[in-house]
């Protein structure tokens, strides 16, 4: 479970993030949406512990920034961290070695098979197109079985295969029981899987929904989302 209480972020003179609470169970997918500079990515990089904040983060119960909490926790970023000069397959070594992972190659395989990486595993980093690098990154997050994941932006770049995989691959982490965050600005791309939709504007939540809400409403998540955005 992922919870978030009173969270604040001040950039200079820039209030990204003011004062913002919500919380992802487990077996819950959860999209944060908002226009640009509503304070998405900040509240993703405060939850991934990249920035300093005010307010209170727990992961399982545990401060964000422990080790114990990053061992449970997986984040997918918006630009896709490869490096250069190793293939594919070596990220995977890389990360299941940092994690000390014990027979990790059938998962890997499996992982890499899911998003057309397994014949490519011998390219290089600096060889790969955006959406193979995002999906480089994807597997490498998934590996570690996080017991809450966060997505920013996770579709860009990804051809439609990849959406579909990834789509299902959300899908299989709710049946897993994980928490999963995705911030988007494309609804038409979670449309399928969410369970809770959190709307930002000018750094504070300001709707909070769950599909069984919208849906007694008669109401569309991209209606209320122009609503409460543009209102
Ligand atoms: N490093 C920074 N220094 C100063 N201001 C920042 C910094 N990062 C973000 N901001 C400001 O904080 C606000 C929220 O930005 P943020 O990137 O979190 O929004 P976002 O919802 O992710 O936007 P987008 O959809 O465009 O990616 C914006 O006004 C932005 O200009």
């Amino acid at each position: 479970m992922l919870e978030v209480k009173n969270l604040t972020k001040q950039f200079d003179k820039v209030k990204a993030v003011d004062d913002i609470s919500f919380s992802v169970n487990d077996g819950e997918i959860a999209v944060l949406l908002g226009p640009n500079g509503a304070g998405k990515s900040t509240t993703i990089k405060s939850i991934a512990g990249l920035l300093r904040y005010k307010g209170d983060i727990t992961i399982n119960n545990m401060n964000n920034k422990t080790v114990e909490a990053k061992r449970v926790f997986g984040y997918v970023p918006e630009a896709p961290a490869v490096y250069d000069m190793l293939t594919i397959y070596e990220h995977i070594k890389f990360i299941a070695t940092a994690y000390k992972l014990k027979d990790y190659e059938e998962k890997a395989k499996e992982l890499l098979m899911t998003f057309d990486l397994w014949d490519k595993k011998d390219k290089l980093g600096a060889s790969l197109s955006k959406g193979m690098k995002q999906k480089v990154s994807i597997c490498c997050s998934l590996l570690l079985d996080p017991k809450v994941i966060l997505f920013d932006e996770p579709m860009i770049g990804l051809d439609p295969k990849a959406i579909k995989e990834l789509k299902e691959t959300f899908l299989k982490l709710k049946k897993m029981n994980r928490s999963v965050l995705i911030s988007t600005h494309i609804i038409d791309s979670v449309e399928e899987v969410w369970d809770k939709a959190l709307i930002m504007k000018n750094g504070q939540i300001v709707l909070s929904r769950t599909r069984k809400e919208i849906a007694a409403n008669n109401e569309t998540l991209e209606e209320i989302f122009f609503d409460v955005t543009e209102a």
